[in-house]
């Protein structure tokens, strides 16, 4: 981890990506799979976390709960619910460890088994965490073992950042003292007892930074993503944080993480829509094979520490998106609808999904026009 802090930016630029594909902790011998899988798309739902975090009015615990429990009945099948932040920083995550524990009491009705989410920045973020799992040791599955629809699976998200300025405006540390901080996240969470935890890892503003710009070094990403992989991280999300992605860096960022030796079942893309490029990009990850995608209903969302940053993604565009495309999210589009409709207006934003508005746009009409029949 070392040799990524001292290297310069310069000489990172200036690198070729790896040629030969590298080996982490959680690479199996299996070859890259295709065939019907191929078709099946999962996405992240993020709005609870990521889209209430930069709220500023208080939202009710009841709220956050009702959210996560209308998602889970749509299909979605992985929700990040929480952050065990400092609540100094974020104060909107401050009731994340009551969400947790309700959730393992509790677990909301769905279709299908349900992976609930949860940052944690640090040691004490995830000691937090084992305080309510502790209190609940076989309410939830293991790291490896397939979730059932009464034992939901629990991960873990620990997020680095591409750039020196996000890192110590989102964190407060260079990247390289996040990353110590994270491989001891991430060794903590797989020795967990008596389960080990799925960690997701984070690399934030990968296509662009509030305070350095749209020069974002893709060979940085894929270093920092090497080495939370080789740290034991199950997953990457590259976050888009200002939603400043095009299509053509999008395509080399991942050309540059697949020459890196990282290979695409392990990362998922994290889009904000600031700039409306978001489906654009998803479209170019897609054709690269990625094949996790977070979104976030009624484009919710922004990073408290990426100053104009606006929601991600929407869910029920990225759904409707990819049903256009043959792809398979497994997601009810007009569940993803009714969410949206009614968390916004609940907490007294505008829907910001496109689809959301057409979808209650026509089914006004076709009432009015029922109504005149
Ligand atoms: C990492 C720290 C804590 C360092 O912040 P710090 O101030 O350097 O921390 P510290 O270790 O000096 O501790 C300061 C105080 O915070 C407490 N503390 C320390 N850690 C915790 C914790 N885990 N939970 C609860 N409390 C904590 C600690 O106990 C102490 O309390 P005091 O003694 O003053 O009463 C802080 O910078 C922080 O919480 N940052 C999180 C910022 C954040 O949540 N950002 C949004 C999420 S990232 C994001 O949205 C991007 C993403 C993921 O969506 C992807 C993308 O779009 O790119």
């Amino acid at each position: 981890m070392a040799r990524y802090a001292l290297l310069s930016r310069r000489l990172l630029a200036s690198r070729p990506c790896m040629r030969n594909a590298r080996t982490f902790a959680t690479a199996s011998d299996q070859p890259q799979q295709r065939a019907s899988s191929d078709y099946r798309v999962k996405l992240v739902e993020v709005g609870p976390r990521d889209g209430l975090q930069n709220e500023k009015r208080a939202i009710p615990l009841a709220t956050k709960l009702e959210l996560i429990e209308r998602l889970a009945k749509t299909g979605l099948t992985t929700i990040e619910a929480g952050s065990f932040v400092s609540p100094k920083w974020v104060p909107q995550m401050d009731n994340s460890s009551e969400i947790l524990q309700h959730l393992l009491q509790h677990p909301p009705a769905a279709p299908n088994p349900l992976t609930f989410s949860f940052l944690a920045p640090n040691l004490k973020g995830l000691n937090n965490a084992f305080t309510i799992l502790s209190q609940h040791p076989t309410a939830f599955t293991s790291a490896g073992a397939t979730p059932t629809k009464e034992k939901p699976a629990l991960e873990i998200a620990v997020f680095a950042s591409a750039t020196e300025s996000f890192s110590q405006r989102n964190l407060n540390c260079d990247i390289a003292t996040s990353l110590t901080r994270f491989r001891e996240v991430i060794q903590a969470a797989k020795d967990a007892q008596p389960h080990a935890l799925r960690v997701r890892a984070y690399v934030s503003v990968v296509l662009g930074c509030p305070f350095e710009g749209y020069d974002v070094d893709p060979h940085r990403v894929a270093h920092v993503a090497t080495e939370l992989l080789e740290m034991g991280a199950d997953e990457i999300a590259l976050g888009d944080t200002t939603g400043m992605g095009t299509a053509p860096r999008t395509k080399e960022l991942l050309n540059c993480l697949a020459k890196a030796g990282v290979r695409n079942e392990d990362v998922a893309m994290h889009f904000h829509d600031t700039y409306g490029q978001a489906l654009v990009n998803t479209a170019v990850a897609l054709e690269h094979g990625i094949r996790t995608f977070d979104c976030s209903v009624g484009g919710l969302g922004g990073c408290p520490y990426s100053p104009g940053a606006t929601g991600n993604v929407a869910t029920e565009d990225v759904v409707y998106f990819m049903e256009t495309l043959g792809m398979d999210t497994g997601v009810n589009l007009d569940g993803v609808v009714d969410v949206g409709d009614w968390i916004t207006r609940e907490i007294g934003k505008e829907n910001a999904s496109t689809v959301g508005k057409a979808v209650l746009g026509a089914r006004k009409r076709a009432e009015g026009d029922k109504e005149k029949a």
